[in-house]
């Protein structure tokens, strides 16, 4: 028997996969809509990527989980700041209430996320999306269009083909979204700007990784604890963007 393309048998161990999964209780627990936000979560705290204004290009967005977090840390962390710092001078009136709504308001002008996917996300705060392929020149096209000239201070790509089972197809297709996302950021990224990607390896995400240190002072291969023990994924946190690089 079959359920949305599983077998009875298949369905089972992917439920209770699900059910024992830490951080799809977290997750869930917390309103996120994939548990790979951990992962995002992870390599933030770990590198300091994203901070209030920032401008983030989210690729491969869908169902959303990475933009809710960039959105939190791109609009709102200034308010959890200035709320704790006015709980400790609570003799001013409202004063701080003000200044809090002058400053949110101030990186809402100033942050700009935009996420792209090929499939459509139920809308996130301050999060333009655009749906469509991401190696389409139509595309790439609507999001210069978005960013109006501003730089990105981080590209994050968390890209994945759908898996056809043949494991070097899998790779190869990977890597082209690799190549596609590091191909914008060559466009589009500040100097000292960050780029982090995910791929499938496969034999040669190596070849790409010494193209991303010539673009990078740090090349980072990175393994976040929520992703699967098994899954062949990997990323590569790349800091400090050179600016030297001809497109
Ligand atoms: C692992 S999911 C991303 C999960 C996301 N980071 C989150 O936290 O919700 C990978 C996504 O890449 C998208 N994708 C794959 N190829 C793409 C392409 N050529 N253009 C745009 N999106 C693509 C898929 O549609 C899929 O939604």
């Amino acid at each position: 028997m079959f359920i949305s393309g599983r077998s009875l048998s298949s369905s089972k161990i992917w439920i209770t996969r699900q059910m024992r999964d830490k951080y799809k209780k977290k997750a869930v627990a917390h309103n996120y809509r994939s548990r790979s936000v951990y992962k995002l979560i992870e390599l933030d705290q770990k590198y300091k990527l994203l901070n209030p204004g920032n401008v983030v290009i989210d690729c491969g967005a869908a169902p959303g989980g990475w933009s809710q977090y960039i959105s939190q840390k791109v609009f709102l962390d200034i308010t959890k700041e200035e709320k704790n710092s006015s709980t400790i001078a609570d003799d001013n009136d409202g004063d701080d209430n003000l200044i809090v709504a002058d400053r949110k308001e101030e990186q809402e002008q100033k942050g700009l996320v935009i996420a792209i996917d090929l499939l459509s996300i139920l809308p996130i705060h301050g999060v333009n999306f655009i749906q469509g392929d991401f190696t389409h020149a139509s595309i790439q096209k609507k999001l210069q269009d978005l960013l109006k000239g501003r730089k990105a201070d981080i590209v994050v790509s968390d890209m994945a083909p759908n898996f056809s089972g043949q494991h070097l197809a899998d790779h190869v297709k990977s890597m082209d979204l690799c190549e596609a996302a590091l191909s914008l950021s060559d466009q589009i990224l500040k100097s000292e700007g960050s780029f982090l990607c995910k791929f499938l390896m496969g034999g040669t995400e190596e070849e790409f990784k010494k193209r991303l240190q010539e673009r990078f002072k740090q090349v980072r291969y990175e393994k976040p604890d929520a992703s699967r023990p098994k899954s062949t994924e990997g990323y590569y946190m790349c800091l400090g963007y050179k600016n030297n690089i001809e497109p």
